[in-house]
């Protein structure tokens, strides 16, 4: 059963009538696809009950950002879930506004420093201490047992479990594989502003991810240091990427000899619409 709640009071209340039961969260900003659907799906196998929240928070959007003209499509979404068949109750929670998530007087920011200022970060400021505030709210609103994220959104899935961790919040947090198209591009909901041309030219991104990955796993890190630094820098000087780079996946800092695991990220604007992506790589140290 799909259940719509657009106002939070109602919703808490029915909230309040499952108990201890065990509640899978899935927080979104709508415009389902089937990287989103993937995570419901996976959250309804594991839980009593998931929750689904579509919500398109104005806080992580800077001034000449997309919020305006974010898509919004309640129906298709409801839509979409019904499609997938699922027999357990599926609460989707769709605050008709911003005030039902930061009612009339709210002046609380949550803000992890360490891992927000690269990356993203860096080319959106403000925009992850608008990501943990919301995530923050609706970690509260829902009191979900676990809560379900993408690991395209990589850098935000490690800020979410520093937070969880810091202020000891009694859930758990799963991150779940990307969802790609048959041409490898990763499901985004901004993909539908690009064009057919601008679609081939994203390719590049995930394109570009793989060629590093398959450097560092043909050859030991030390050897494929130099092709990879040259493949950075010359990558770098076309002014359509905003990042590039290969960190370890723990922490977001360089890489180092305990490093075990890396992850190539890149972020690439394509006309108007900025695309993210990345891999993860086990390191080989010596042969
Ligand atoms: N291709 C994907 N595969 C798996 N998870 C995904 C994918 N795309 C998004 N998600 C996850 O779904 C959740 C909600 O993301 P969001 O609503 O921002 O979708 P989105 O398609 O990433 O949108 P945007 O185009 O704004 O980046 C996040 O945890 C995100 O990481
Ligand atoms: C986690 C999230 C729903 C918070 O608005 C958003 O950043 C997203 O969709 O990844
Ligand atoms: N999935 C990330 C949300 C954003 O770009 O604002």
């Amino acid at each position: 059963m799909i259940k719509l709640f657009r106002k939070i009071d109602e919703f808490k209340e029915y909230r309040r009538s499952l108990g201890q039961t065990s509640i899978g969260l899935v927080p979104t900003m709508g415009n389902l696809h089937s990287g989103h659907l993937s995570l419901i799906e996976e959250s309804s196998k594991y839980n009593e009950v998931t929750i689904v929240t579509i919500f398109v928070n104005p806080l992580q959007f800077g001034p000449n950002e997309d919020f305006d003209k974010y898509p919004r499509t309640l129906e298709q979404d409801l839509q979409s879930i019904d499609s997938l068949s699922i027999e357990k109750d599926i609460l989707v929670l769709a605050p008709e506004s911003a005030s039902e998530i930061y009612p009339n007087g709210f002046s609380t920011t949550i803000s992890i420093s360490g891992l927000t200022e690269k990356l993203c970060g860096s080319s959106r400021p403000g925009h992850f201490d608008g990501v943990t505030t919301v995530v923050y709210q609706l970690f509260n609103i829902t009191k979900p047992s676990i809560a379900y994220f993408g690991q395209k959104d990589f850098q935000q899935q490690l800020i979410i479990k520093k937070m969880v961790r810091d202020l000891e919040l009694p859930l758990q947090i799963q991150t779940m594989p990307i969802i790609r198209d048959e041409s490898g591009l990763a499901k985004s909901s901004r993909n539908q502003y690009l064009s057919d041309s601008q679609r081939t030219e994203a390719l590049e991104l995930s394109k570009k991810i793989s060629t590093i990955r398959e450097l560092l796993q043909e050859s030991s890190f030390i050897d494929s240091q130099i092709s990879i630094n040259s493949i950075l820098e010359e990558t770098l000087r076309d002014e359509r990427w905003d990042y590039l780079e290969v960190l370890d996946s723990n922490n977001l800092q360089s890489i180092s000899p305990t490093t075990n695991e890396a992850v190539i990220l890149g972020a690439l604007k394509v006309g108007e619409t900025r695309l993210i992506d990345n891999q993860v790589v086990k390191i080989i140290y010596a042969r």
